[in-house]
């Protein structure tokens, strides 16, 4: 559940600089308490004092000021979106408080955030080692700058021309999110990487002189990290995800304090200002719990930075003060800023993907809390305790039978959702069997139950079965094969037995007469709401066991028509007796990789070359499709980004099934339900980003409108300790050419392997055996090196284009954004630069450097302005 808090102020008084303390500028401002200052007015009359949350006086140092916003740090670790910035008129101290000076040990806010992150992020991993659990977290780097209402790159290495915010549909919380398309993303491995990503971005941060500072930072500029870490036990897999966006304002500036001032600096001027007002007028909104409207559009700032403004964000803003007369009005209005900004709610919630172990863990621990909780208030002893015994206090579906009976409500409507899914798989299944038209009716979506997701163009077929290992669908569902890995009596087989389904039933109707016999022993009031609650939850048991008739019938009539089909000779004959028809009735797919090519490379044997007392079965191949940006109203053309193959983890986990498109449908249910491996054991989720490819290699694609053909291999990846600039050069280039068209069915060259998995069912039925990680070359385009499918972003794939020798990145919505469908995203028309280049070359000389000196380049020097090395 998102809790509510409030947007968190400190207020830091700067010392004098050296300019007021020359002309004897007089202190006006001054901290009184731990969280009040007092303020002059102009006159010198009066006292203004005001209360924030901490007051930092001229003598606070670096420490303190992190000390008083750690809290929004601490929890990005466990998966709590944070933000920070500072706010304050030019030369107020704000890009000292946020990147410190390189004048001795001054490390501001960013250097000790990023070091606290990292400090968290290898404690936790630490402990969970230590428990027997395998965890890891990963760590990405973008860092952009507002200038005159203009979003650029600055890790791009050159003019990174302007880049676009765009909204996204979160598909776990419905709700619109903003992100910057083509913006770069660097994995850094340790505060050492980040130091140098910022510096390198700093340089190239737009800064000019002005009255109250030298070197004032004339544009808004973001730091932002994202988090992913995971861990996984033997029965459970938990997956967290935050962003931590450092915000560096460009400072307000009174157009009459110059007198004259260029016209490129006035333009900057009002931009920074209308870009502040903005941020003001959007903290009022927030503020005012009766306005609807919150005008975050009104500028780039305010767009960029909705969702910790008002969002799942837990946000901390340093206002930053001169302490001097001159500056009085400026800081009189940088504190009512500050006044607004406190009023500011927030709703904070851990982003968190849980594997159906966990919950169902969790739910059970949760049922004999409740079971306790309710014995102890029908024995009356609940108030002895220190337990509020009245119902009204008792969380829904907590009041013990309530509680149990609205847990077998829900299990039931899970239960229902798995198996509208195995319908819809089905579905497909029937229809590839009609007429190979299966890719169509993946790719057009047609077909899926109400309710379900859009389909895009993904294509999921299961592999011929070997002979001997013959099964039919109810085997394959009820095999365990629903729930590799994560075996459960209850939901681990096929449909719910009627004496569970009627389980909640019974809960509700012991309920019901203990409720009579409460309410005869006098205990109305108190019963009253809980059989409220009762009848509630018998309305949802009784929609829930509706359903899923409804459901079990139309399984049972495709079911019907596919053995029909099947019957009748099926789609490829022979012994094939595979659910999805095998793959000979494919011939038409575009840019298949097929299953002979992936037999040749899995060692895979159709004639039953494999030891079949393991039962040796492959459950599927996953063909995904990222089409190109093309333009708004022509048709896109394909672009394979992935194929591999889905062992059992993947049927099980739904993935592959999934109503969405292939990226959306690993995205959210292979996060949790483990099917989106990476190098790891089956039935294990894996970190969903940039797994490393541990070697695997790359596949061309045909589809490819690039003759300039070089597949990314092993270095497609950064390397996991590499300085995370070199993840930009997307890798060396390994690639030997590219299979010609019509030649699919040849083995690839070994550098452009796809990898495979096989995964063996054991006696068990549960999935044994080695599950590769398979990343393939986006179109032979781009050398894909940071690569997600999670349930935040469907499909994000970071990469480097090799013929624009540029970063881009896809981001695929599903079609859920308002976008249509799968997108492509680039830095379009730029030159791109290696970052290390830029920053040996210092700002303004373009190019690249020759080959072959990357290796020998050391990590550059930090010398930036407020940044220590
Ligand atoms: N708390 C502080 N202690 C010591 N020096 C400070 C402090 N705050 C700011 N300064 C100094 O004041 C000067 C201006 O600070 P800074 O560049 O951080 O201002 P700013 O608010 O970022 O201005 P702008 O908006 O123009 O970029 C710098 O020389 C900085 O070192």
């Amino acid at each position: 559940m998102p809790k509510a808090e409030a947007i968190q102020v400190t207020i830091r008084i700067r010392p004098p600089s050296a300019a007021e303390s020359a002309i004897g500028d007089s202190t006006v401002c001054h901290q009184i308490r731990d969280n009040t200052l007092s303020l002059e007015t102009a006159d010198g009359k009066a006292n203004i004092e005001c209360a924030y949350g901490i007051v930092l006086g001229q003598e606070a140092g670096q420490e303190e000021v992190f000390e008083a916003i750690k809290g929004t740090i601490v929890g990005v670790a466990e998966g709590i979106n944070g933000c920070i910035f500072t706010y304050g008129q030019t030369g107020a101290g704000k890009t000292h408080t946020m990147l410190g000076s390189s004048l001795g040990n001054f490390d501001g806010i960013t250097v000790r955030a990023v070091r606290r992150l990292f400090e968290d992020l290898q404690r936790n991993k630490a402990e969970q080692q230590k428990g027997g659990d395998e965890s890891r977290f990963q760590v990405h780097c973008s860092f952009l700058q507002i200038y005159n209402e203009k979003l650029q790159d600055l890790l791009s290495g050159a003019d990174s021309g302007t880049l676009n915010i765009r909204e996204h549909k979160n598909s776990r919380t419905k709700k619109a999110e903003v992100f910057v398309s083509g913006l770069s993303e660097y994995r850094v491995t340790g505060v050492e990487d980040v130091l140098t990503l910022l510096s390198a971005g700093t340089r190239a941060r737009e800064v000019r002189a002005t009255d109250m500072n030298d070197v004032s930072s004339r544009s808004h500029a973001v730091l932002q990290l994202s988090v992913e870490a995971e861990s996984m036990g033997e029965d459970f897999s938990v997956l967290k995800r935050a962003k931590l966006s450092l915000v560096d304002l460009a400072g307000s500036e009174k157009m009459s304090t110059r007198s004259a001032i260029g016209k490129d600096h006035s333009k900057e001027l009002t931009s920074i200002n209308s870009s502040l007002s903005a941020l003001g007028n959007v903290m009022s909104a927030l503020g005012e719990k009766s306005r609807k409207h919150v005008p975050y559009r009104d500028s780039k700032l305010t767009r960029l930075l909705q969702d910790s403004l008002g969002g799942n964000t837990r946000t901390s803003v340093i206002c930053c003060v001169s302490p001097c007369q001159s500056a009085g009005e400026e800081t009189k209005s940088t504190l009512k800023f500050a006044d607004r900004a406190r009023r500011v709610m927030l709703h904070v919630r851990t982003n968190e993907v849980v594997d159906d172990k966990v919950l169902l863990a969790r739910a059970q621990s949760e049922i004999a809390r409740l079971r306790t909780l309710l014995k102890m208030y029908m024995g009356g002893t609940g108030m002895e305790n220190g337990l509020e015994g009245s119902p009204s206090k008792i969380p829904r579906g907590g009041a013990g039978g309530v509680g149990n009976a609205g847990m077998a409500v829900e299990d039931l409507v899970q239960e229902n959702a798995r198996l509208t899914e195995q319908n819809r798989v089905l579905r497909m299944a029937l229809k590839r069997s009609e007429g190979g038209e299966g890719d169509k009716a993946a790719g057009s979506g047609s077909g899926p139950a109400e309710g379900q997701e859009k389909q895009t163009q993904s294509t999921y077929r299961v592999k011929k079965r070997l002979p001997g290992n013959k099964k039919n669908m109810n085997e394959i569902y009820s095999s365990g094969i629903g729930s590799v890995g994560r075996k459960s009596p209850q939901r681990g087989g096929g449909a719910q037995s009627e004496s569970e389904d009627e389980a909640g039933g019974a809960d509700l109707a012991t309920l019901r007469r203990e409720l009579g016999r409460k309410n005869m022993g006098g205990k109305r009031g108190k019963v009253g709401k809980m059989e409220k609650e009762l009848v509630k939850v018998e309305e949802e048991h009784m929609k829930a066991k509706l359903d899923k008739e409804r459901i079990r019938k139309e399984r049972e009539e495709l079911e019907r028509q596919l053995r029909e089909m099947e019957a009748g000779g099926g789609s490829d004959g022979g012994d094939d007796d595979s659910m999805f028809g095998g793959g000979e009735g494919d011939e038409g797919e575009e840019d298949s990789y097929t299953e002979e090519a992936f037999e040749e490379e899995s060692g895979v044997d159709e004639g039953g070359g494999q030891d079949r007392e393991n039962k040796e079965i492959v459950l599927g191949v996953i063909e995904m499709k990222i089409t190109s940006p093309g333009k708004k109203g022509r048709s896109p053309s394909p672009i394979t980004v992935n194929k591999g193959v889905a062992g059992a983890g993947a049927v099980a986990g739904k993935a592959m099934v999934g109503p969405a498109a292939a990226g959306k449908a690993m995205a959210g249910k292979a996060m949790a339900g483990k099917a989106m491996a990476g190098p790891v054991a089956p039935g294990k989720a894996s970190m969903s980003s940039t797994a490393p490819l541990g070697g695997k290699g790359v596949r061309a694609d045909e589809n490819s409108n690039t003759s300039n053909v070089q597949s990314s291999t092993v270095g497609a990846h950064p390397p996991r300790s590499g300085k995370a600039g070199r993840t930009g050069a997307g890798g060396r280039r390994g690639g030997r050419g590219r299979p010609q068209n019509g030649d699919r069915t040849k083995p690839l060259p070994s550098s452009m392997q796809i990898s495979t998995s096989t995964l063996v069912n054991n006696e068990e039925g549960e999935a044994q055996g080695e599950m590769t990680y398979t990343m393939a070359d986006l179109g032979m385009r781009v050398g894909v090196y940071s690569f997600r499918y999670d349930l935040y972003y469907p499909a994000t794939v970071v990469g480097y284009d090799h013929r624009r020798r540029m970063h881009c990145v896809v981001y695929d919505d599903g079609g859920e954004g308002g976008g249509e469908g799968r997108q492509w995203y680039d830095l379009k028309g730029k030159k791109w630069k290696r970052w290390e280049d830029t920053v040996k070359e210092g700002k303004g000389k373009k190019g690249r450097k020759k080959k072959g000196k990357r290796e020998s380049q050391s990590a550059p020097e930090i010398k930036q302005r407020g940044v220590r090395g």
